[in-house]
């Protein structure tokens, strides 16, 4: 698949501030766990906050393709930076513009998807990764002479930009004999009394951005903020991760490329046996293995966006780009630090720091296991 003009200018405005402004101070974000606020305001300002959410709602108007080109290319600058712009994206903006009703949308889709507000997406909790429809954190609708609220009660584990952001979206159960047809979604915002931030993780890589453990205790939220209606909020997540899957695929190719190039550059300028290691076999089909397979990773994540923005059902073909782009990355990061021998162990050298951001693309928003069991369901239909 090609890309059009518009397309390539993009991806190549995007490249540009990033290589000026992100990739030149990842390393330094990685050591001190520095969560990059101007650079993601600059970005935001760029309309990487709402890519594919129309102008009128105070996105950036373009469509999923342009979603997956501008996320490869922060996360070929810093993979945490790419991960607060991928979940604000999607789940975050594609829920609001699929399920938010008229004053929602004004209320809590124009300042995300402009970037003026940042926000988050609660569905994990401690004992629910995989198996995400047994929830325990429970919104109870209670009525009063001020306007009907609903008190969130529960723990969220691992949200991504927990602390940062300014909105969160909550599925909670709102009628527990229903099972999946009992969770129910809402915006919170994070300054509501009652939404802690718990803890902070400390994680393998992705430094630049935080993870946190959410706890809503008592959470007031005015029953206005429900989204759609009781019992649709299990939907609203899964379509939700639809989207976020061709992002975190996009995200994978954006590390495996950069640690491709520095592979690249580092087998071009390093010699053995009198010679550049380029010029050796074995390292060259390597390097070979490494640029086809990331080709190939984009050209599935292409396709899934584009029919995404055709209006097609793609939950098989996004779960397809995720499980492919994130196990190919991970293997192509490790390649890139064997061409680096020794060097790549150490933190001289980007391919350290970009091994351990990749890591996390096969287990968040799904692991590689979930994205089999949709694949495989996409096979029965
Ligand atoms: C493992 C699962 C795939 C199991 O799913 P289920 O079998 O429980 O769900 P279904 O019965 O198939 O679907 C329920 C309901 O939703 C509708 N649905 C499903 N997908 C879509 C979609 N793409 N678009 C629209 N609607 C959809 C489906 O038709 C059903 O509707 P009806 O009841 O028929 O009306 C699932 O549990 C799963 O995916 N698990 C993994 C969860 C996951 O990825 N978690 C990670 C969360 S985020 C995170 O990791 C933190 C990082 S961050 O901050 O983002």
């Amino acid at each position: 698949m090609q890309l059009t003009s518009e397309h390539e200018m993009i991806r190549d405005a995007v490249r540009s501030f990033v290589q000026e402004r992100i990739t030149p101070n990842a390393a330094r974000w990685d050591k001190e766990h520095h969560f990059p606020a101007e650079e993601l305001k600059e970005l935001a300002a760029m309309g990487a906050y709402g890519v594919a959410v129309p102008e009128e709602f105070g996105g950036a108007g373009m469509d999923y393709l342009s979603l997956a080109l501008v996320l490869e290319e922060i996360a070929a600058g810093d993979g945490g930076t790419s991960t607060v712009v991928s979940v604000n994206n999607c789940p975050v903006c594609s829920i609001g513009m699929m399920y938010a009703n008229a004053e929602q949308k004004e209320q809590w889709l124009r300042p995300l998807a402009s970037g003026e507000k940042l926000g988050a997406f609660c569905l994990t909790e401690p004992h629910a990764g995989s198996d995400a429809a047994d929830l325990r954190t429970t919104a109870r609708l209670e009525k009063g002479g001020e306007g009907d609220e609903y008190v969130l009660n529960g723990v969220k584990q691992f949200i991504t930009s927990g602390k940062h952001a300014d909105v969160a979206i909550v599925m909670a159960v709102t009628d527990k004999a229903a099972g999946k047809k009992g969770i129910s979604a809402f915006w919170v915002d994070t300054k509501t009394p009652g939404y802690i931030v718990a803890s902070l993780e400390h994680k393998m890589g992705q430094h630049s951005s935080d993870t946190a453990q959410i706890l809503f205790e008592n959470c007031r939220i005015p029953a206005a903020n429900l989204i759609g209606e009781e019992g649709m909020g299990y939907k609203i997540a899964l379509s939700g991760l639809e989207g976020g899957r061709i992002g975190i695929a996009s995200q994978s190719v954006g590390m495996a490329r950069a640690a491709f190039e520095a592979a690249l550059t580092y087998a071009k300028d390093r010699r053995t046996f009198g010679k550049p290691i380029f010029e050796h076999q074995a390292v060259q089909f390597r390097l070979a293995d490494m640029a086809t397979q990331i080709e190939a990773a984009r050209q599935l994540i292409w396709h899934a966006a584009s029919m995404k923005d055709a209006g097609k059902p793609c939950l098989k073909e996004a779960a397809m780009a995720k499980l492919f782009a994130s196990e190919m990355a991970e293997k192509v990061c490790s390649d890139a630090i064997q061409i680096h021998g020794g060097y790549g162990y150490v933190s001289d050298f980007p391919v350290e720091r970009i091994y351990r951001d990749v890591r996390v693309c096969q287990i968040y928003e799904g692991s590689s296991d979930i994205q089999k069991i949709l694949i495989g369901r996409g096979l029965m239909d």
